[in-house]
C-alpha cells in the first residue's frame, strides 16, 4: 500500500461522511504496520458538539480492534489547501501516533502537503507532562 493508495482509501472513506449540517465531507485512512487499512468519515451530530472528524474515527476504529502501530495517514477533502486537521485532532493523532510518522494531507484537485506528527502539533501536550505516567 502506497501513498497514492491510502489516499485512494480515503476518498472512499468521505463518501460515507455523515454531514447533514456542514455539508463538508472529510475522508481519513490510516495505515498499520502491518499492512491494514481503517479508514474513517466525519460523523456529524444535531447537538454540534458530538460532530467526530475522520481522522478520529479512523484512529479509534483501529485501537478499538487493538491496531496501535500505525505507518501512515491520510486526509482528504474538498478544500482549495490539503485539508488541516483540526486542533482536537492533532491532539489524538498525537497521543496515538508515532511523532516521526507521516501524514499526507490532500484534497480533490490533488494537491499534496506531508508532514510528521510532530510538525502536526510542535510541543504537544504529552504523558510526559503528566506526574502519573
Ligand atoms: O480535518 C478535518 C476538519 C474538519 N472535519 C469535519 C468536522 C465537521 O464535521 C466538518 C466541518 O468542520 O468537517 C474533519 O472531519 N476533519
Ligand atoms: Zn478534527
Amino acid at each position: 500500500m502506497n501513498i497514492d493508495q491510502l489516499i485512494e482509501e480515503a476518498k472512499i472513506a468521505r463518501e460515507k461522511a455523515y454531514v447533514p449540517y456542514s455539508k463538508f465531507g472529510v475522508g481519513a485512512a490510516i495505515l498499520t504496520k502491518d499492512g491494514k487499512v481503517y479508514r474513517g468519515c466525519n460523523i456529524e451530530n444535531a447537538a454540534y458538539s458530538m460532530c467526530n472528524c475522520a481522522e478520529r474515527t479512523a484512529i479509534f476504529k483501529a485501537y478499538s480492534e487493538g491496531d496501535r502501530d500505525f505507518q501512515l495517514l491520510a486526509v482528504v477533502a474538498d478544500t482549495d489547501r490539503p485539508c488541516s486537521p483540526c486542533g482536537a485532532c492533532r491532539q489524538v493523532i498525537s497521543e496515538l501516533c508515532p511523532r516521526d510518522m507521516k501524514v499526507v494531507l490532500t484534497n480533490l484537485n490533488g494537491d499534496i502537503k506531508e508532514m510528521t506528527v510532530e510538525e502536526l502539533l510542535p510541543g504537544a501536550f504529552s504523558s510526559e507532562d503528566l506526574h502519573v505516567k
